[in-house]
């Protein structure tokens, strides 16, 4: 199943944090790399006052159930020393599954696809920049950018993630 994943981070070294969590997650069996998107720089959504973030899309394979795949996103996160201090607050790293497959679930533990990732700029412009084709819930994720306000959402062309060794 093809699985998309959004990294984002916006405490600490940035940078050093998205790449350790593509190493890591990438570090165990049953998960293939596709491919990563450009790094963007981004203004904060939701919560309160907070630094910008950088956020990529990231492009896998996987045989995983979801279950699994999330078990390994909050593993990476924990790693990468994440202190949730309030809901959409300042994290050193968050990793949201955006879709697995075809897979559709109301799960609050797990809810597929991500309910927000149709109104969010900052995973909707790398995933296109990684997969133009890409479709959401049955819709283009082209047009669903076509509706929103992308101005907070800038290239950083000099921060270039290397795939996972
Ligand atoms: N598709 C999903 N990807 C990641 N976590 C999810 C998903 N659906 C539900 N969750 C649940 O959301 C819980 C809280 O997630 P988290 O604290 O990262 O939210 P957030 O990143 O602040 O906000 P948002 O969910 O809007 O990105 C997790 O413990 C997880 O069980
Ligand atoms: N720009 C940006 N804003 C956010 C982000 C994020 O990754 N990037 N993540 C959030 C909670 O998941 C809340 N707000």
């Amino acid at each position: 199943m093809k699985v998309v994943l959004a990294l984002g981070s916006n405490l600490g070294d940035r940078f050093d944090t998205l790449q350790g969590a593509l190493d890591a997650l990438f570090d165990a069996p049953g998960f293939g790399f596709v491919a990563v998107s450009p790094v963007y720089e981004t203004d904060p959504v939701g919560g309160p006052e907070q630094g910008h973030y950088l956020n990529a899309v990231v492009i896998a394979e996987s045989s995983l159930d979801p279950r699994a795949i999330l078990e390994r996103a909050q593993s990476v996160e924990n790693a990468f020393g994440r202190i949730r201090m309030e809901r959409w607050g300042a994290r050193t790293l968050d990793v949201d599954l955006i879709m697995v497959g075809d897979v559709v679930s109301g799960d609050p533990e797990l809810t597929l696809p991500h309910p927000r990732a149709h109104e969010r700029a900052f995973v909707l412009v790398p995933w296109s920049r990684v997969d133009p084709e890409a479709t959401l819930a049955g819709r283009r994720v082209t047009d669903l950018l076509a509706g929103l306000d992308q101005k907070g959402v800038r290239l950083r062309a000099d921060l270039t993630l290397q795939r996972p060794e």
